[in-house]
Order: structure tokens, then sequence, then C-alpha cells
């Protein structure tokens, strides 16, 4: 199971928009900003190496990818010079290429840039270029993104400019709220001005940073381009599949692509499947909202129903089993009110064992004062929205818009956006009628899910991890499992997913339970 080849098809009506990195996806520039890059760095480097030490030269491989590749100029020296232990005053974008700051290097590197631009012209990957028409041709709208400020004068000069409706680069960074990648907010802007919801976007990074952008963005599909042996970070960052050129993906159009996607097998119809033996014992995780209670207007109603409360605690007595919930931990834990399993809170920030074991993820509780100082301005903020609701977890914030009316809606989100832009260090997410603030820290219900079988000695052969989950913070979990375990979607619906089955709503999630609770009291009868 789920060894199959990736599957490299791209259904066009499953999306109403790509979205493209720049350099290293369409253009060939990376290895020119790589070269100007080094040349900058290498004679800053040389001037200021003290004679009794050795010169450190800026790697080309390991530098560039590490500390600059994808991030906005300033951000870029300012990144590669603190691993080298300089520090150096910010400056001002208007500095001179030969001023001593930040900027100032910035410029010069730009300089350094643009030389070789003119000298060398820019090369396309003719078959990007093949697969962008292709898919205008099939209806869809594109976007370019860049972090660099150069984004139109190279695509003027490689004359390609035409090809996009949307351009969002380094100009756009500079002058308007938006964070540079990895922070999501460059697709999401390109989203927000292609009309188009990011679930039904197709986004294409060769960069990790830009693979993380899009992943936190929520987009329906996100490719990884593997241009530099990076296969596994890409993965890792968050692409669903990483190819190592565009001409690999084959586009399906017209009457092909109109055809509903694949409809998930019913979990219900599919047990003989998932639980084929006794040789596996099953380990249950299961999401809370929308999973084992149905999504309601209010958080506060989602209440569990009795019935499922006594499977749940029949289950605990024959597997392990944990909920995984979005919820602050306490929130989650009354809720299911029962004491004998494992819980995760705020998406996995937060765990709790039925022996008083208690983890918190060390890095977010960092994030603490900064969740305060942002729910304090949310709350502020957005007190005169009827309806909106402001939902604190110890790691997260959920500012819930299901009882707004549709034309207050965007004020919201730009409203969280530009909080989450005051302050550095969030993340933003989307889920059922809610955006979400968090830790933009590697961790998700996903990696949560990885330590607590680690814990519970469940990452073994001998055991099948299952986990049942109906929103977009769900998926981490499914690709978690994409590999020794199985994922079923709570969904009435086609979307596009990690998941392996599904299940239509949380009656059927109570159906399966109860057959899995009968089989496995069966097995030990
Ligand atoms: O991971 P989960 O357990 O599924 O939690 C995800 C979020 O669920 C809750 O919000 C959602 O359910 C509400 C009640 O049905 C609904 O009103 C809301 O629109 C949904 O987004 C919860 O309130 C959030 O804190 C969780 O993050």
């Amino acid at each position: 199971m789920n060894h199959t080849a990736p599957d490299k098809s791209l259904s066009a009506g499953d999306f109403d928009a790509a979205v493209f990195d720049l350099d290293g996806v369409i253009t060939r520039t990376a290895r020119l900003h790589a070269a100007a890059w080094k040349a900058l760095f290498d004679e800053y480097l040389k001037q200021h190496t003290p004679a009794d030490d050795t010169f450190q030269p800026f790697d080309i491989e390991s530098d560039y990818r590490r500390y600059v590749d994808g991030k906005p100029r300033y951000e870029g020296v300012r990144s590669f010079l603190e691993a080298r232990g300089i520090e150096l005053p910010y400056g001002s974008p208007h500095d001179a290429p030969d001023a001593e700051t930040v900027c100032g290097l910035g410029n010069r590197k730009n300089r350094l840039f643009l030389q070789r631009l003119e000298a060398g012209g820019v090369e396309v990957f003719d078959t990007s270029i093949e697969l962008i028409r292709a898919l205008r041709d099939a209806g869809l709208r594109t976007a370019v993104i860049s972090s660099s400020r150069n984004c139109q004068a190279v695509l003027e000069s490689a004359g390609i400019a035409d090809l996009f409706d949307v351009r969002i680069d380094g100009t756009d960074l500079q002058h308007s709220d938006l964070a540079g990648k990895p922070a999501p907010d460059m697709f999401l802007q390109a989203c927000r001005r292609l009309d188009c919801d990011p679930a039904r976007a197709i986004g294409f990074e060769d960069a990790v940073a830009g693979v993380q952008a899009a992943h936190a963005a929520g987009y329906g599909r996100v490719i990884g381009v593997n241009r530099d042996d990076q296969h596994q970070a890409l993965r890792e960052g968050g692409a669903d599949l990483v190819i190592a050129d565009l001409g690999e993906l084959r586009l399906a159009t017209g009457a092909e692509a109109t055809r509903p996607a694949r409809r998930l097998p019913s979990a219900l119809d599919c047990l003989d499947e998932i639980l084929p033996g006794n040789d596996r014992e099953p380990a249950l995780f299961l999401d809370y909202d929308g999973t084992l209670t149905p999504i309601v207007s209010r958080p506060e109603d989602a209440d569990l129903g009795e019935t499922l409360r006594l499977t749940l605690q029949r289950l605990t007595g024959l597997c392990k089993l944990a909920v995984i919930s979005g919820r602050d931990l306490d929130d989650v834990r009354e809720r299911v009110g029962l004491d004998t399993l494992w819980y995760a809170g705020s998406h996995g920030f937060d765990i709790a064992g039925p022996a008083g074991q208690h983890f918190q993820y060390q890095k977010g509780t960092d994030y603490l004062p900064i969740l305060d100082a942002a729910e304090r301005a949310l709350t502020a903020g957005l007190a005169d929205i009827p309806g909106c609701q402001i939902e604190r977890k110890r790691f997260s914030i959920a500012t819930h818009y299901r009882r707004v009316s549709e034309d207050a809606v965007p004020r919201i989100g730009q409203a969280v956006e530009a909080i989450r832009n005051a302050h550095p260090g969030l993340r933003l997410t989307q889920g059922k009628k809610i955006f979400e603030l968090q830790p933009d820290i590697d961790w998700d219900k996903g990696r949560a899910l990885r330590w607590m079988m680690r814990t519970l000695g469940l990452d073994r052969h001998g055991y099948l991890p299952l986990y049942i989950g109906d929103d977009v913070t769900d998926e981490d979990a499914f690709r978690a499992l994409k590999d020794d375990g199985i994922g079923i979607l709570v969904t009435q619906d086609n979307p596009s997913t990690h998941a392996d089955y599904r299940l239509d709503d949380p009656a059927a999630v109570e159906t399966l339970l109860n057959h899995i609770a009968e089989r496995l009291e069966r097995s030990a009868s």
C-alpha cells in the first residue's frame, strides 16, 4: 500500500489558477543570482577576514541554498552575515551600493546581478513555458511571484511578461505589509488578486522556503521543482509532488479534465482492506470538530454525543487512542470527558497522556508573549464586527467568521493578516470559516502524531496507525502516515487530499469506530 509511483497528472478542471516562482522554475536566473551573491560576499569577506584567520568563501551550493535562496534581498544579506557572526546596521533601501550596511550590500549585489543579466541575458526553461501556455489555454489564470525586485526586468528580458495575469515581486514586498517566503503572504496575495480560493490553486516552487510558503497558504497542490538535489527537503517543506522538470507533468484538459475527481473509497465499504487481519493492531488518532462532532455555528456548542463517548471508552480498552485537535488541550479533554486516552491540543503543540504525561513543544512556549499581544490586537481590531469570534487556545488563536456577514469577511482576513505581519514569528492558516494564528515553527498535527507514535512505541511493525480528520490541518497528519498508515477524510466532496479513504460525516465515523471495536473484541476473545 502507498508505494505506487507518484501521480504526475494535473487535471485542469481541479484548479482555477497556477502560481509560479520565477527563478529556478521559469527562468534560469538562479545561477546568475548565486554568482552575484558569491562575488559580493567573497569580496566582502576577503576585506574583513583578519590576517591571521583563514578566508572562508561563500559556498555557491550550501550557503546560497541555506541563507539567500528565495528570500528578499536584504533578508538574504542579513541571514548570511548572521551565520558568519557579522552584524551590520540595517541602513535604508536608498543606501548607495558601497555603503557598509545590510541594504548597501544588498544594493551592491543587485548591481552585480544586473551586470550579469545584461551580459548574459535570461534563459528560460522551455518546458515551463509550454506548461504555462497550456494551463492558460485550459482556462487557468496565472501569476508569477518572486522575492526579486528585478522580476519585471527579467520577465521582459525573457519576453514572457504577457504570460501572467498577476505579478507579485520584491517591490510589492517593499511597499506593503507582505512578509517574504517562507511566510504564505505572497501566495495568498496572488490568490486574492486572481480572485481564487487557495485550495483551487497550484503552486510551483524550487526553493524549500517557497514550498513551505505555498503549503502554509493552503494551496490545493504544491509542486516542488527539484533543480538542486533537495528532493527530501522539498517533500518535508510541504511539496505534494517533487519533479525534476515541469515537462514531467501530464496536463489533462477538456473532457478528460472535467471528469469528476476520483472519489475516495468509503472506509465503511473497505473495512476488510483497512484491517485485513490481526497482525497489525490499530492505533486510532482522531480529530475532534467535524470528525467526532458535526460542525456547528458556535464552537462552544460542539458537544460529543453520549453514544460516541461510550464507543471511545470501549476502544481505549482495546487499542491506543488519541484525539488530536486544533482546540485548546483542556477544552478538547473536557469535551471528550475521558481520562483513558491521549490528547493533543492547539494543533499538536500541547500533548497530555492518561497517566499525567504532559508535553508542550518547547519552542512553542517562546511564542506565548507574541500570541498574547496578537490576541489583544485581534480582540481590539475586530470587536465591532457582529458574529466575529476570537477563540484563544494556548498555542494558537482562532478568528471565527461562520456567523459574520459575507461582505465583512475580507476585512477580517486583512486584519488578521496585518496583525500577523505586525507580530513576527506567527503563521496564518485557514480552516473551516476560521483564520488561525500560531507559532511559525516546524510543528503541526503530523509532527505531533509521529511524536506520539514514537513515544508510545507505535512506530514499529505490528501497529497500524489510522488517522481520521476533516480539515486542512488534518492533511499534515494524512501526509505523515503516507508510508505506514491510513488516512480517512470526513467529507462529502471530492477534494484533493492525502487521505486514502473517506467517510461522509461524524455519524459514519461513529459507525466505523463501532465496527473496529467489534473486530477487536472478536479477535481478543
Ligand atoms: O482540529 P479540530 O479538532 O477539527 O479543530 C479545528 C477547529 O475546530 C473548531 O472550529 C471549527 O468547528 C466549530 C464548531 O463546529 C465551527 O463553528 C468552526 O467554524 C470550525 O472552524 C474550533 O473552534 C477551533 O479552535 C479549532 O481550531
